[in-house]
């Protein structure tokens, strides 16, 4: 029987010596021709969410542009194709340097190339770090899910409930948002290294024993670039030591609750991605131990 759990970890205080290596290196791999932003959300709240560093993987035409766009993010620029996506060329290169951090997020903004789908699945079974993955890496996931049975790392997947209809194939998205916990829990089976977070209003976060409904967020939320913001925000979390499921549920409730402090300042309307990633630092600050 799952357990519902609806308690939420706090964050504990920096001790006065901290290192930046204590708060996790994130790597993530990210963006495609026209989808810079994405990438840029993802490695930005990463850093907002208290990773010690954050270094972007990019395919290497962009990388003056996102270089221009980030200051405390570093950038690292990889072999592409021709439509400046990334290219299954950089496995090794991508596998390599994947070894200096904790974690590793990929799939905002990557595109559906379909070398770049390969390269996300090779990645899936031989990254050695536990990995974030969202959109567009879903994407590749779902040509080939039994890659799921070969990943070496525990993966926190973070599908939209349209991403989700893609993964599962027998469902629309319509019988998704019917029957989203049933769903998911038909997902997760009793796979133990993956960690569910299904998107949405009152988004739901599972592994194989237990799950969480989260109730922070709003509608203001549904614009472009605001799911690139979890994944980052998870990734840091993950850094941080949260197990997994600590680190999606923590990660889920505070992204809606700088959703909400957006609402606050800007209404749902006129609300975009850069004022959930403008609102982390209050809702970090409100979450922290003893406070
Ligand atoms: N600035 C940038 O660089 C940005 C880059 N981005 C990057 O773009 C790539 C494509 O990602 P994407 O999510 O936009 O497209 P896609 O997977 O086709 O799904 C969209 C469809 O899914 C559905 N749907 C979603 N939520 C739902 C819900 N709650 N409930 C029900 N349905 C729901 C809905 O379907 P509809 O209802 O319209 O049929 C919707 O139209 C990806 O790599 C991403 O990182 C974006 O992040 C934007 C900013
Ligand atoms: N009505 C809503 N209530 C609460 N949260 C929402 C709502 N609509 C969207 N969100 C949240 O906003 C994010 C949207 O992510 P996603 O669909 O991946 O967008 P994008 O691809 O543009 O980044 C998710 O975290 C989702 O839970």
């Amino acid at each position: 029987m799952m357990q519902q759990i609806n308690s939420i970890l706090k964050i504990p205080p920096r001790k006065p010596d901290s290192h930046k290596g204590d708060f996790g290196r994130v790597l993530v791999i990210a963006g495609s021709y026209g989808m810079t932003g994405a990438a840029c959300l993802c490695s930005e709240a990463a850093l907002r969410s208290g990773a010690g560093l954050v270094t972007l993987g990019i395919p290497e035409s962009l990388h003056g542009i996102v270089a221009t766009k980030l200051t405390c993010v570093m950038t690292h620029p990889l072999p592409e194709t021709h439509l400046k996506t990334l290219s299954d060329m950089g496995r090794q290169d991508i596998l390599d340097f994947s070894q200096r951090f904790d974690v590793v997020a990929i799939g905002p903004g990557l595109s559906q190339c379909v070398e770049t789908k390969r390269l996300v699945l090779w990645l899936l079974q031989n990254i050695e770090r536990p990995i974030v993955l969202d959109a567009d890496g879903i994407n590749a996931l779902a040509e080939d899910t039994a890659t799921l049975d070969k990943i070496k790392q525990h993966v926190i997947l973070t599908p939209h409930p349209q991403e989700m209809a893609r993964l599962l194939k027998v469902y629309t998205t319509k019988e998704i948002q019917s029957k989203r916990k049933e769903i998911a829990e038909k997902f997760i089976n009793s796979r133990d290294k993956v960690t569910l977070v299904l998107k949405g209003n009152n988004t739901i976060v599972m592994n194989n024993e237990k799950y969480y409904v989260n109730t922070t967020g709003n509608p203001g939320m549904a614009t472009a670039g605001s799911g690139d913001i979890l994944t980052g925000m998870i990734a840091a979390l993950l850094g941080q030591n949260f197990p997994p499921f600590e680190a999606a549920q923590l990660g889920v409730y505070l992204h809606g609750t700088a959703g909400d402090y957006a609402k606050q300042a800007v209404g749902e309307i006129s609300m975009t991605a850069t004022d959930i990633l403008d609102n982390l630092p209050k809702a970090f600050l409100n979450h922290i131990q003893n406070k």
